[in-house]
C-alpha cells in the first residue's frame, strides 16, 4: 500500500484524456475524454474501482477532456470541479448533473481533498477558461500541464517547483507543417492557443529543471504528427540548445500513451517506483 502521493496517466492525446493522483484515501481523477466504460476499463487495469473515486477535476470543455465526464457523475454520484466559464462551456455535453456535485473550482484556488492540495493555474488554450492542476501532499509537488500553446511565465511560476511534470509535448513542428490536416487547423494547433511543440516543450523545460524536478512525462502527442522517440530527442535537443545539459540518472524523460496507461509513479521517490 503506498503512502505518498502516487499517480497514472490513464490515456493521453486527441484521443482521449484521463490521469488518477491518489494519496491515502483520496483518489482523483483529472478530466474523463473517454467514454465512462473506457474510463471504467483504464482505472480497472490499475486497480482503481470507479467507488473509490473522490470527484472529477476538469481542465476545459473539449470533448477530449470531457467525454465521459457527465455517465461517470451520474452514474457514482461524485463530484465534479471546474471554474464557472468550463461549466458554462460544458453544460451541453455532460447533461444533468445535480446540483449538489456541481462544483465551482475559480482558477487559481486551491481545495483541500484530505492532506492532497489541488490548485488550478490558467493556461492559453481556445476553450473557454482552461487550466492546469499542481497536486501537493505538503512535500511534494505534481503538475499537469497540458493542452497550451505556449507555456506563460504564469504556468513557470505556478509549476516551477515540482517534483514530477507531466507535460505537453504534442507535435513536431515540421511534421505537423508537412502533415495531412487542413492549413487552419495547423494554423490553430501552431497559435498561442493551441498546442505545444516538441521544440516548445523543450524549452520551457530548460527554464523549469532547477534540481528538484526528477522526470517529466511527454504528454498530448498528436499520433499524426509526433512519435516518442522523437519527441524525446527533440525536447533534449531543444534544452541543450538553451545550454542545459542532463544525465538520465537525474532527470528523465518518460512516455504517455493514447491507449494504455503509465506505471503508478511514486511522486516522492527518486525513480517514480
Ligand atoms: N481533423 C482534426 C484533427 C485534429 N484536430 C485537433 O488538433 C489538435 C491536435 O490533434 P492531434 O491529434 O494531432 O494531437 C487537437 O486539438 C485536435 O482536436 C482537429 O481539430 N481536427
Amino acid at each position: 500500500m503506498s503512502m505518498g502521493m502516487r499517480f497514472t496517466v490513464l490515456s493521453s492525446g486527441s484521443t482521449g484524456n484521463a490521469t488518477v493522483i491518489e494519496l491515502g484515501g483520496t483518489t482523483i481523477l483529472v478530466d474523463a475524454g473517454l467514454s465512462a466504460r473506457r474510463v471504467e476499463e483504464l482505472l480497472r487495469e490499475r486497480e482503481v474501482s470507479p467507488e473509490q473515486l473522490s470527484g472529477i477535476l476538469v481542465t476545459h470543455e473539449h470533448t477530449d477532456h470531457i467525454k465521459g465526464v457527465g455517465a461517470l457523475a451520474r452514474k457514482y454520484k461524485m463530484p465534479i470541479y471546474a471554474n464557472e466559464k468550463t461549466w458554462e462551456g460544458m453544460k451541453k455535453y455532460v447533461g444533468q448533473i445535480e446540483p449538489e456535485q456541481r462544483k465551482i473550482l475559480e482558477t487559481g484556488a486551491a481545495i483541500d481533498f484530505g492532506s492532497l492540495r489541488a490548485e488550478s493555474f490558467g493556461i492559453s488554450h481556445d476553450a473557454a477558461e482552461p487550466v492546469g492542476y499542481t497536486f501537493d501532499d505538503g512535500i511534494h509537488k505534481l503538475s499537469l500541464a497540458t493542452d497550451l500553446g505556449y507555456m506563460s511565465e504564469k504556468v513557470k511560476e505556478a509549476i516551477y517547483d515540482s517534483d514530477v511534470l507531466v507535460l505537453e509535448s504534442n507535435h513536431d513542428i515540421e511534421m505537423l507543417r508537412m502533415g495531412r490536416y487542413p492549413w487552419n487547423i495547423k494554423r490553430r494547433i501552431l497559435s498561442d492557443i493551441g498546442h505545444l511543440s516538441n521544440n516548445a516543450a523543450g524549452e520551457a523545460l530548460s527554464e523549469l529543471l532547477n534540481g528538484r524536478l526528477k522526470r517529466t512525462y511527454l504528454a498530448h502527442l498528436s499520433r499524426d504528427h509526433n512519435m516518442m522517440d522523437i519527441a524525446k530527442m527533440t525536447v533534449r535537443c531543444s534544452m541543450e540548445d538553451c545550454g542545459i545539459f542532463f544525465k538520465d540518472s537525474e532527470f528523465e524523460l518518460r512516455d504517455t500513451y493514447w491507449n494504455m496507461p503509465t506505471p503508478w509513479d511514486e511522486v516522492g521517490s527518486k525513480t517514480g517506483e
